[in-house]
């Protein structure tokens, strides 16, 4: 498939409401005659129209909408049904562009292993190249030598476990915080999407900025505003990158303007974080008066030079390995910039781009493993019972787990996975492009062919989890090398190979951490008269899957 055609692919399909889609359907079904697709026998290629090639099954298509009509609200649940119909290797369109659907864990391998490579590119919806300094990103730069040097500056530099134990002061912190707002509501109920969801919003802000914003300053509520809209945006339907024809609608919609405005402030913003650093790398000694000071006096500093860090190492930097590295993101990538660390000249441009995939990769996905993982544990007392006790054990009267006593708790470890099993944060992962054509399992695939991975209901595959894999049943993985990290395909919410996430120890460094103390500290119910049978367990709609119903619960304060 031409690069043209990659153009007008979405970042994602998974975000088709479906009030538009009816919208767009009903006139079309009135105006244009249907017209039934043979499957298996039709060339999906452009180039090779007069060629017939072996193509995997597709369900019937309409005209211009192919098979846009049939996602509905929950696209990883109807390409489920789909499959169970058409196969797990499915061809479907979505509007002009072949997208290709893969459910089950042995074609994900194939997909994401044996042909890594050649399902290696993404797919630039137009909303997301304006959002993203056109793909000068990680996650949706196009597969290529500029990716490549970006991938691993935030493997390398940003992302390593090293790094990740460096912000060990800060999940501590944000912690203490949560604590406490649990403790001054109760004994009535707290929102706990909200407070997970503050939570990770502070970590991945003070991580990456070096501080964050209150909710009292005019800056702070713009930011949040800023990225509610930018996730938004990057997951809605743009219709004119399926039918370029109809592109028209989203001038019509305000689409493209809102898309222009949110990229421009929010290119403004991080323009001013961006300077600020740089004044405190080039002027260390007048970082006070520079760098935070500007914004608010109240703001959290992630260095605390001169207090008592409370790891007890005495080397003030709190985060326990006593490297006294305290750099955020920023500082370190301007360091990365300056110092000529990266092999390649890194502009600001791309500094940018990078911080924005780690609030659009890494906020909301970690708060929703702790929103349904707590979910899951209301609903099943007998699992939550058994974790408590397992994480009392080992705290043995103390407070607190830290993060040496993680290790040793292995049905922590199981409910997690159980949890990322069944709620995969991102149940179609992020769609890869075909680089070139290439054969799976006997089935041809054209270069420029969308390929989505329903995580969602590979998690789900009784194939691969037993007769009854919508059970949530932690127990399934204790004593079980199945892990998440990209190698066993049965389990795979962040993705696998190349492209696989590359945030996961930062990621489960805050879920596995904030879950333990929690249940070690407080004892949990719902709300009064509420049965674990009657929680609402509606999904939303969207790239990110979280509750729909804000997830409300008691806690009681454990006494060792
Ligand atoms: C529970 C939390 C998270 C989940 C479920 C998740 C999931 C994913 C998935 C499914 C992908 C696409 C993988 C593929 O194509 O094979 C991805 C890519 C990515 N994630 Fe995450 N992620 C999480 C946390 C994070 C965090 C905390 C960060 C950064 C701080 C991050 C940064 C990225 C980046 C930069 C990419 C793009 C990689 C590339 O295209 O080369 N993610 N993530």
């Amino acid at each position: 498939m031409s690069i043209d055609m990659q153009e007008h692919i979405p970042l994602v399909m998974s975000m088709v409401p479906s009030l538009l889609i009816s919208i767009l359907v009903i006139p079309l079904l009135s105006l244009l005659v249907i017209r039934w697709r043979r499957t298996c026998v039709t060339a999906i290629h452009p180039s090779s129209t007069t060629q017939k090639r072996r193509v995997p099954p597709s369900p019937p298509t309409l005209p211009v909408i192919g098979n846009l009509h049939q996602l509905g609200t929950y696209p990883h649940k109807t390409l489920q049904t789909l499959s169970r119909r058409y196969g797990p290797f499915m061809l479907l369109h979505m509007g002009r562009a072949p997208a290709l659907i893969v459910s089950s864990a042995r074609l994900a391998r194939e997909v994401m292993k044996t042909h890594d490579v050649a399902f290696s590119d993404r797919a630039l919806s137009s909303t997301g190249r304006r959002l993203l300094y056109d793909g000068k990103d990680v996650s949706l730069a196009p597969y290529g030598e500029y990716w490549r040097q970006m991938r691993s500056l935030c493997v390398l530099q940003l992302l390593n476990n090293k790094r990740v134990r460096s912000f060990k002061s800060i999940r501590e912190e944000e912690l203490a915080l949560l604590v406490k707002r649990i403790e001054d509501a109760s004994p009535t109920p707290v929102d706990m999407s909200d407070a997970f969801a503050t939570l990770t919003n502070g970590v991945v802000c003070r991580a990456a900025l070096g501080r964050k914003y209150g909710k009292d300053e005019a800056i702070g509520r713009k930011f949040k505003t800023l990225l509610a809209e930018f996730v938004g945006l990057l997951g809605a339907f743009n219709v004119g990158d399926y039918i370029p024809s109809l592109a028209w609608i989203n001038k019509l919609n305000g689409l493209d303007k809102k898309a222009e405005r949110v990229a421009k402030e929010l290119d403004d913003f991080l323009e001013q974080v961006v300077e600020e650093h740089e004044s405190k790398l080039n002027k260390p000694c007048q970082q006070e008066e520079t760098k935070y000071n500007n914004y608010d006096n109240n703001c959290t500093r992630n260095n605390n030079e001169g207090e008592s860090d409370g790891d007890g190492d005495g080397d003030g930097d709190g985060d326990g390995d006593g490297d006294g590295d305290k750099k955020d993101f920023v500082d370190v990538l301007l360091e990365v910039q300056r110092d000529n660390l990266a092999g390649f000249p890194l502009s600001k441009l791309s500094i940018k781009a990078i911080i924005l995939d780690i609030f659009d990769g890494g906020t909301d996905t970690t708060y929703v493993v702790l929103e349904w993982a707590m979910t899951e544990l209301l609903r099943h007392p007998k699992v939550m019972e058994n974790l408590q006790r397992e994480v009392r054990e080992v705290a043995k009267g103390r407070l607190n787990i830290t993060d040496e006593d993680l290790d040793r708790l292995h049905y922590l470890k199981a409910v997690v996975k159980e949890t990322l099993r069944l709620h995969p944060p991102l149940p179609l992962l992020v769609p890869r492009v075909a680089t070139r054509d290439v054969t799976v399992d006997d089935y041809d695939v054209a270069a420029g062919t969308m390929v989505i991975i329903n995580a969602w209901a590979i998690g789900r595959d009784p194939d691969s989890w037993g007769p009854n894999p919508d059970e949530f049943k932690p127990e399934r993985f204790l004593g079980s090398p199945v892990d998440y990290k990209g190698q066993n395909f049965e389990l795979i919410p962040f993705g696998a190979g190349w492209r696989g996430c590359p945030g996961i120890e930062f990621a489960m460094a805050t879920d596995n951490f904030v879950l333990a103390n929690l249940m070690l500290r407080f004892n949990w119910a719902l709300p009064s008269g509420m049965r674990a049978e009657d929680l609402d367990m509606t999904q939303s709609s969207g790239i990110t899957v979280h509750r729909k119903v804000s997830l409300l619960a008691v806690a009681t304060p454990h006494s060792s």
